[in-house]
């Protein structure tokens, strides 16, 4: 059990890095909630990994404080490490051995009772190939031995650095389900990406960073249910009815054959826009608020600058600047 009981599964603040001239990670903060899906997101290039291998041990960081489980590391690393599965790099497998032969080798090398192979391997859905050589393995399926692996001495928290890169739709399902029922069976699941729609179909909380520092952080819903996304509305006469809603002291902008509705002061309920249309007979044939995607998002963050953003941030730890 953990001696910090209330810790986040990993704690970061101030984080820094620097490849000589090259600035990797600037400040960064992070904080992911026990248990769950938590994706980190950015752009290529925008530090996930240089992290990811400072808060493994892998890499030294110029500056800043990283904790897991409340301990702080690299200090005490040695203490936590045992606790955490990665994959950093894709792990070498023998490509004429079984996946479980795979498995029962690297359970050896560990000291893992051979016991586990078989759990694991029902974990990630591969027991029923789990006979076959790896080298006939899709690449999704090696993706979820490398898993298995880091299943082996069951950790409780797992980090993924970009594991679905080079997947196909098939494998990257496949992946996010495995990811889920991971979460869903009381693990914590760290997972960098640079693709943010695609992990917002799973995560539970992200930290959407640009640059090396922290942009956003929270649960995926507090993030997109933005104070005002539009309305968006099909009707016949669209003329007359952007002139009713304007006249209403709405904003409307023609949009793809439809009306984006908004206000400035904030978020415009369906039910008004449906009732000032129905009240002068002009009939809806759609209507839906177009939440937005965390790619949006990223993109009004990088737009809207640093100052624009404070109240994004949900989980910043004390003492964080
Ligand atoms: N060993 C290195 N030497 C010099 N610069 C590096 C090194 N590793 C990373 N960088 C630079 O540091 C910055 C952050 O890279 P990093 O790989 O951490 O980003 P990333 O978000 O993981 O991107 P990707 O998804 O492309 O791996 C980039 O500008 C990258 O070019």
């Amino acid at each position: 059990m953990s001696d910090h009981p209330q810790s986040p599964a990993v704690r970061i603040v101030g984080l820094r890095k620097t490849y000589r001239s090259i600035v990797a990670v600037d400040d960064l903060t992070m904080t992911v909630p026990l248990r769950g899906v938590h994706g980190f997101l950015g752009p290529n290039g925008s530090g996930k990994t240089t992290t990811i291998r400072m808060l493994l041990g892998l890499m030294r960081a110029d500056q800043g404080t990283m904790e897991l489980f409340g301990e702080p590391v690299p200090g005490r690393l040695p203490e936590v490490i045992n606790r955490v599965g990665a994959i950093v790099e894709q792990p070498r497998f023998f490509e004429n051995f079984s996946g479980r032969k795979n498995l029962a080798l690297l359970a050896q090398g560990i000291a893992v009772p051979i016991s586990r192979v078989g759990a694991v391997l029902e974990q990630v859905g591969l027991s029923d190939r789990a006979g076959s050589a790896f080298g006939t393995y899709s690449l999704g399926m090696k993706q979820r031995l490398a898993v298995a692996a880091t299943l082996l001495k069951d950790p409780e928290l797992l980090i993924f650095d970009e594991p679905t890169n080079g997947l196909d739709p098939q494998g990257i399902h496949e992946f996010r389900s495995t990811m889920r029922s991971l979460a869903d069976a009381g693990r914590t699941v760290l997972v960098s990406s640079h693709i943010l729609a695609e992990v917002q179909q799973i995560a539970d909380t992200v930290t959407i960073i640009g640059r090396g520092r922290t942009l956003a952080e929270g649960p995926v819903a507090s993030l997109l249910a933005g104070a005002a996304d539009p309305v968006r509305v099909v009707v016949d006469d669209a003329d007359r009815a952007a002139a009713v809603l304007r006249a209403a002291g709405l904003d409307v902008r023609p949009h793809e054959g439809a009306l984006l509705v908004s206000r400035a002061s904030g978020q415009v309920p369906p039910a008004e826009v449906s009732r000032l249309l129905g009240e002068q007979g002009l009939w809806i044939s759609e209507l839906t608020v177009q939440r937005r995607n965390l790619e949006e998002l990223y993109l009004q963050l990088t737009e809207a600058g640093p100052t624009q953003q404070p109240d994004l941030h949900w989980a910043r730890p004390e003492g964080a600047a």
